[in-house]
């Protein structure tokens, strides 16, 4: 059993970083982090955002991970105190493996294939294998796979993924003896054991993968080789079970044991998705949204099995699976494609001008143009912050439509595009960053509402992330257009929190997740309250753009018809 003065770490791979958060075990003080960027993510290698393609390399994560964790390891005078270790993950971000469980980006042959690498979540090229799968889903004559899902599957899924790149990727498809989501492969590698031992995350499998009980596990091997012949074989080498994040996946293999100065008795836990982890890092209890607000959004409620008794699904979101958060629980997943990303279009936008200039200027040094184009991108964001937050009272007299990247909730569709509207002369920068916003704000209350129409209460909602953190405008704007209070928790890194949660679960420090969460959560740093007259000014603007994004939807679903007619 381990002692009160034990330590536990919480590893999270994010969208651009990962980061290891070494906490103490009997009371979830933090005692030190370390993050580390992806260097080939950041140089852009294996991307292409004219095509929505995003690959992330292996040894991107490996190298962060090794240095991350090193580096906390080493602030500790007895490692042996370092008694678990968890992983979290983006999801769903696929990667093929080969027989023995190596990711194909790590040999030699596969190392620059963008098809071989990890799929990111926010890759949208199975646009059209999404599709395939909803219509099929619908006419194969068996149950419609999507029923647990929000009835709509996505581009971001696993299986639109793999589908893909199986068509379109002869060796690779030939090479790829399973896939793994990232958490589940981390957490292979750390425990070195037969890829056939590896118990998958169920917070994977039952949100991206269409994995049920209902249908003993992954849809049958009828249903996804008439999606694609290719696929054959394949579900047989994936999984059948998948265990909750408190479980045991194993022990750390002596390898990684020596590599990153820890014991090999250190217990690794069932990996799991880095959203679902933050709702436990936040303290998520039945009828609490968390809403994790980064470069997307991920808005995770937890209600007992019994409050889905007896009734249909819930519809328009991405899923509802027992476990996927805590234990006992079902898990309930909505959000935004694109939230800080939104912000971080226009920040593009606005720097691109600034940087072909600078390019150009014959007056500066390589290092000065460096120096200007740094401090455009680290300030801008404050700065138009700074000039929205004194314009003239809300809302915005522009209206913005939030999908650049998709609508994720309610009711999946990426082929979905962001659009802007009433720009006059006088429409400046602050003007618009304003309304995009809004326009964010009024994502999350049109899936808060999607919630309530579904009978799911949520009675408190509590914010993570980036954005939570830094950016007490928009959480402002939120709690208006919400009308409901928000509540930040303090803890910097809430889902490497959960992570170290179900750690210190998985190693014996605690019964359950619960009994983690009253002893190790942060308690909250902010508190936001909506201010009546600013919420009942959002109402009829949040009417425009439901409006707006109903024409939006309405005239891309007319043009892709007609160019579907057209073929
Ligand atoms: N001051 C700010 N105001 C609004 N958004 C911000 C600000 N600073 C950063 N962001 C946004 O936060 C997002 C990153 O969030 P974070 O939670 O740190 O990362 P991740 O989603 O990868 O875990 C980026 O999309 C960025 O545009
Ligand atoms: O979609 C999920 C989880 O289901 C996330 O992994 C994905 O939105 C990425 O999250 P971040 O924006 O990087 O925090």
């Amino acid at each position: 059993m381990p002692s009160a003065d034990s330590y536990v770490i919480g590893l999270d791979f994010g969208t651009s970083s990962v980061r290891a958060l070494l906490v103490e075990a009997g009371t979830g003080r933090e005692v030190a982090e370390a993050v580390r960027e992806y260097p080939r993510w950041e140089a852009g290698e294996f991307c292409d955002p004219d095509r929505n393609q995003f690959r992330q390399h292996p040894l991107d994560h490996l190298e962060g991970l090794t240095a991350a964790v090193r580096e906390v390891v080493a602030l500790v005078d007895d490692p042996a105190r370092i008694v678990g270790l968890a992983v979290d993950a983006t999801a769903s971000t696929p990667g093929p493996v080969n027989e023995q469980g190596v990711a194909l980006g790590l040999l030699p042959e596969f190392a620059d294939n963008p098809d071989a690498l990890f799929i990111l979540w926010k890759d949208h090229t199975a646009v059209a294998e999404a599709e395939e799968i909803n219509a099929l889903a619908r006419r194969w004559g068996g149950p419609d796979y999507t029923r647990y899902s929000g009835g709509v599957y996505s581009p971001e899924w696993f299986w639109a993924k793999i589908t893909r790149i199986v068509r379109q990727n002869e060796a690779v498809a030939r090479a790829a003896y399973s896939w793994l989501e990232h958490c589940d492969w981390v957490t292979l590698e750390l425990t070195g054991q037969p890829l056939a031992d590896l118990k998958r995350s169920r917070c994977a499998a039952g949100h991206k993968a269409l994995w049920h009980p209902d249908w003993d596990g992954l849809p049958a091997e009828i249903f996804l080789t008439q999606l694609e012949p290719r696929l054959a074989g394949l579900r047989a080498r994936l999984y059948q079970n998948t265990y909750t994040a408190d479980e045991v996946a194993g022990t750390l293999s002596p390898v990684w044991a020596k590599k990153l100065g820890l014991r090999p008795e250190t217990v690794v836990a069932v990996g799991t998705v880095d959203a679902h982890a933050g709702g436990v890092g936040a303290g998520i209890r039945p009828y609490t949204m968390v809403k994790v607000m980064g470069t997307s959004t991920c808005d995770i409620v937890v209600v007992p099995p019994a409050d889905l008794a007896g009734r249909p699904p819930v519809a328009g979101i991405c899923g509802q699976v027992l476990g996927s958060v805590v234990p006992g629980l079902v898990g309930l997943e909505a959000g935004q494609s694109a939230f800080g990303d939104l912000l971080a279009w226009f920040e593009n936008l606005l720097t691109w001008p600034l940087t072909a200039v600078l390019a150009r200027s014959a007056g500066l040094s390589p290092e000065q143009r460096e120096k200007l184009r740094l401090d455009a991108e680290e300030n801008l964001l404050e700065l138009l912050t700074e000039a929205a937050q004194v314009l003239g009272p809300a809302p915005s007299p522009v209206l913005a439509l939030d999908w650049v990247n998709g609508r994720r909730t309610p009711d999946a569709n990426h082929q979905l595009q962001g659009a802007l509207r009433n720009l006059t002369m006088g429409s400046g920068a602050p003007e618009i960053f304003r309304a995009l916003v809004e326009s964010l704000c009024y994502g999350s209350r049109r899936i808060l509402e999607r919630f309530g129409a579904e009978g799911i209460r949520v009675e408190q909602i509590v914010a993570i992330g980036g954005v939570a953190k830094k950016s007490a405008f928009i959480m402002q704007t939120l709690a208006d257009v919400l009308n409901h209070r928000l509540v930040v928790t303090a803890s910097e890194q809430a889902p490497a929190l959960g992570a170290a949660m179900y750690a210190a679960v998985a190693a014996g420090c605690y019964p359950t997740v619960e009994a983690a969460q009253q002893a190790m959560s942060s308690g909250f740093s902010a508190t936001y309250e909506p201010d009546p007259a600013r919420a009942a000014a959002y109402a009829p603007h949040y009417a425009a753009y439901l409006a707006l994004g109903n024409f939006i939807e309405e005239s891309t679903t007319g043009q892709l018809n007609n160019s579907a007619a057209h073929l």
